[in-house]
């Protein structure tokens, strides 16, 4: 998973016109989380979701849905269904790739909903930088303002630990709460 994770990152540079080798080799050192999503049937699945609507605070995101079917990306104004396929992986863009690409990739708005029959399962692979390293965009991305500051994946992790449960407005909600912490201390 790992070594895919890095080749979407080669083809990630080429896509954006910057170093091919920027992202893959930005990312060589970095951790990775993985979790497997049960969703149990529900009786009346209109009234909650397996997952709310919300963007994923990690970099790219492989993900393997079973056969049941549930995950929704929010696309063109509306929800849009993701049909599965057991023979392929969806491929999300994260907060953190938004803020190492100065807001060119943006990241995925989604969500799982619940079926009142069948219990469903997801498996996800996250891809994240080295906790201590600092999430910069290569300069060939910035003309003129930054779209975010400087912060580091651990600084994000913590806040979608402690402080913050992911939305559709987590990247933004950091910006600001990364600021007002600075001016505090
Ligand atoms: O179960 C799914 O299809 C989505 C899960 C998800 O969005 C997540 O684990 O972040
Ligand atoms: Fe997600």
């Amino acid at each position: 998973m790992k070594s895919l994770g890095l080749a979407v990152m080669e083809i990630l540079g080429i896509s954006l016109g910057v170093d091919r080798m920027h992202y893959k080799k930005y990312f060589e050192d970095g951790g990775s989380i993985m979790r497997c999503n049960y969703y149990p049937p529900c009786p009346e699945p209109g009234l909650t979701f397996g997952t709310g609507p919300h963007c994923d605070a990690t970099s790219l995101t492989i993900l393997h849905q079973d056969q049941v079917g549930g995950l929704e990306i929010f696309a063109n104004n509306e929800w849009q269904i993701v049909r599965p396929r057991h023979d392929a992986l969806v491929i999300n863009v994260g907060d953190t790739f938004t803020a190492l690409t100065n807001g060119k990739y943006k990241s995925c708005v989604h969500r799982a909903v619940v079926n009142s029959e069948r219990a469903r399962t997801s498996l996800v692979f996250f891809v994240c930088p080295r906790e201590d390293k600092v999430v910069r965009p290569p300069q060939d991305l910035v003309q003129g303002e930054r779209a975010y500051p400087d912060f580091t994946w651990s600084d994000f992790l913590h806040f979608t630990q402690f402080y913050y449960r992911a939305d559709a407005h987590t990247l933004h909600n950091f910006t600001k709460w990364l600021s007002s912490s600075k001016t505090i201390n």
